[in-house]
């Protein structure tokens, strides 16, 4: 089957915000990454503020350019695309669903006006054709008829983000990727507007990347997780597997934290400050903090290893067994790295 959306060797680097205008510094925000997206699943990102899960995300879907690497949409390389024909396979792709609906919105559109836009700009149907459009998008989403003429700033928080949903079905993409969907959103209206993604990812087919700090959510909700750590792809799991069976330290260390997912534990303790985006240590960027580097660590990062389930990559030179409980590595995480950083 031929992925939806396929990344080879994707490097992101920003011109640093920091160090003043004329800053030569460079934030390595996405590196060597490497992922299929398959039609129909749920995949989950988690790691630290600042890993890159926002700069994957947009790359994604089409917004972010790569400094280096391919993004394939369908097999064919996005990039390469002259810019017409790649704003027309973004569109009829992918759909983005962002953190604040609030800023994410026009706010001086009408909904009717917000959900026609990519219609209009991208052509679809006849006039009356859209306006049929626009009134299935609003009962897809569960917002009333009446709010077509309202604008985001009369909507509840909720309804806002169902406005946003809505827009980015409203070319029938494939893969839409939520980015941090109900982090701005009253604890009462997050498990419904969860609720609707997982209800219109089965409704519709669609492939669902699903970006959060809310690791049990992201559990909860995926097929696979994909877990990052200053740049890098370091482990991608199969969701049930993810708690107690991930092979990556840092994996382990970030469920570990997490209330809920394991019997109760002192979680792994991770020494020390994520190291600088601008200037990742050489080798496993994870080795400053990380109990069981060694020299080999400093050297290299290490190649994808497959777990015994072919679906299960992590880069790691000291991977935790796979019958290795959690538990038992919180004991040889309080002894500090064999290699100090
Ligand atoms: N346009 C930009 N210019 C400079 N640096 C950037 C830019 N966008 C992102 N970065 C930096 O790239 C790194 C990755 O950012 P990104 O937003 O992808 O991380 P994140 O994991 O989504 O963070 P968070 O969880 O806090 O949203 C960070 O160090 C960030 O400061």
């Amino acid at each position: 089957m031929t992925a939806l959306v396929e990344l080879a060797d994707v490097h992101v680097v920003h011109k640093a915000r920091t160090g003043g205008l004329f800053t030569r510094d460079k934030v390595y925000a996405l590196t060597g990454a490497d992922l299929t997206i398959a039609p129909g699943e749920t995949v989950g990102v988690v790691g630290e503020s600042g890993c890159g899960k926002s700069t994957l995300a947009k790359v994604l879907v089409g917004v972010q350019p790569p400094t280096s690497g391919t993004v394939s949409f369908q097999g064919r390389d996005l990039w390469a695309m002259p810019p017409a024909e790649r704003r027309k396979a973004i569109g009829s792709h992918t759909g983005m669903i962002f953190q604040d609906p609030s800023t994410a919105l026009n706010r001086r559109l009408t909904v009717r006006q917000i959900l026609r836009d990519p219609l209009d700009v991208h052509g679809r149907g006849t006039a009356a054709g859209r306006e049929e459009r626009v009134r299935e998008l609003m009962a897809l989403v569960g917002l009333p008829k009446a709010l077509a003429d309202g604008l985001p700033g009369q909507l509840s928080g909720g309804q806002r983000q169902r406005v946003a949903i809505a827009r980015a079905l409203a070319l029938d993409p494939d893969l839409v990727v939520a980015d941090e969907p109900t982090s701005a959103l009253d604890v009462s209206v997050r498990a419904q507007i969860l609720n609707l993604l997982l209800d219109l990812k089965e409704r519709l087919g669609l492939a669902l990347v699903f970006v959060s700090h809310d690791i049990q959510t992201v559990r909860r909700m995926s097929d696979r997780v994909i877990t990052m750590y200053l740049g890098r792809i370091v482990e991608v799991a199969p969701a049930d597997r993810v708690t107690d069976r991930a092979r990556h330290p840092y994996t382990r260390a970030l469920f570990s934290a997490t209330p809920g997912l394991l019997d109760p534990i002192d979680p792994i303790p991770l020494v020390g400050p994520v190291p600088s985006a601008t200037r990742p240590p050489s080798g496993c960027p994870f080795r400053t903090r990380c109990w069981k580097a060694d020299g080999v660590c400093a050297d290299s990062m290490p190649e994808f290893s497959v777990s015994s389930t072919s679906v299960h990559r992590f880069r790691c030179h000291h991977p935790v067994g796979e019958e290795e409980s959690t538990r038992e590595l919180v004991g040889q995480a309080q002894a500090p790295p064999k290699e100090p950083a």
